[in-house]
């Protein structure tokens, strides 16, 4: 698939899952903003993309999401460096039940406020030429994991939200497609979270559990979870859809009753 001309702006893009979707976007000939609050990171990330894929493709834009004044920067220097927006992931999430407010701070608000931005550089309602938002989530929220409430709390968050802005968007003709995706386990640097008080709090005392759940479930890559986001990033008929990657299941989408009358 070829995404040639189309510029993507991935937050959370110099590790983990970010990381490998900004490999998939530039495979597809894409131009990457990659925001992300760790620097040496995101530096020794934009070097090796560099080497792969030539220089003047990928950019890394150092970022707190949290800060809602850098996050509108990094919109703003990602349009003034290439051009045009057209492809947002809003994908920094962290696993933090200790400072919890904190978790909804970068896990939901970061992530309503990715996508508003991302409206204002690529819906119609502001004369822009339409884009597509992908939001992501968690299978935590159809697990309702006991030992992360607010984690969980927030990725339930992402969903209701997205589903209500991509029924905005298509009652208001926004141009711009809106969908979720819930990722179980992955193999990234998250995952060993449990291990710490720092993140777990008083829940760290169940790290054998968590870790009897992810031998039970499964262990995903991050390259499945990247080819995930390309199939919402290109099939033109999503908006809305609540797409979910589980060892047992692969790629799949979650289905609602139809609301009754
Ligand atoms: N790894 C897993 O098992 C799963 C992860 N997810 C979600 O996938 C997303 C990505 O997670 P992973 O790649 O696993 O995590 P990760 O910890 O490997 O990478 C997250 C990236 O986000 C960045 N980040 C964190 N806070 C930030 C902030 N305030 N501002 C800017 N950047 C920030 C980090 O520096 C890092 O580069 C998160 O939303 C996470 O909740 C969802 C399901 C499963
Ligand atoms: C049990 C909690 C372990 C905590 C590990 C740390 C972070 C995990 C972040 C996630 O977003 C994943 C959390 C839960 C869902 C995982 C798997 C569900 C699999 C369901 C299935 O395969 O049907």
């Amino acid at each position: 698939m070829s995404l040639n001309g189309k510029v993507a702006l991935v937050t959370g893009g110099a590790q983990g899952i970010g990381r490998a979707v900004v490999q998939s976007l530039l495979q597809s000939s894409a131009k990457v903003a990659v925001v992300d609050l760790n620097k040496t990171c995101g530096e020794e990330s934009k070097a090796q993309l560099d080497a792969e894929f030539g220089e003047g493709n990928c950019n890394f834009i150092p970022c707190d999401v949290s800060n809602g004044d850098a996050l509108r920067d990094a919109f703003q220097r990602t349009v003034e460096q290439f051009g045009r927006l057209d492809i947002v992931i809003n994908n920094a999430g962290i696993n933090n039940e200790k400072n919890w407010e904190k978790t909804i701070q970068v896990n939901l608000t970061s992530v309503i406020k990715g996508t508003y931005l991302a409206l204002e550089h690529m819906s119609k309602e502001y004369g822009k030429e339409g884009g597509t938002i992908i939001n992501v989530s968690s299978m935590a929220a159809f697990l309702h994991s006991p030992h992360q409430p607010v984690y969980t709390a927030t990725k339930h968050g992402v969903i209701g939200f997205t589903r209500a802005m991509a029924d905005a968007s298509s009652q208001g003709d926004y141009g711009v497609r809106i969908n979720v995706l819930c990722p179980a386990f992955v193999d990234t640097p998250l995952l060993h979270s449990v291990e710490h008080e720092d993140n777990m709090g008083k829940f760290v005392k169940f790290k054998d559990d968590f870790k009897r759940s992810m031998n039970k479930f499964g262990v995903l890559q991050p390259a499945l979870i990247a080819e995930g986001m390309m199939r919402l990033i290109v099939d033109s008929t999503l908006n809305g859809a609540v797409m979910k990657i589980t060892c047992s299941k692969g790629i799949h989408f979650h289905t609602y009753e139809p609301m009754s009358a």
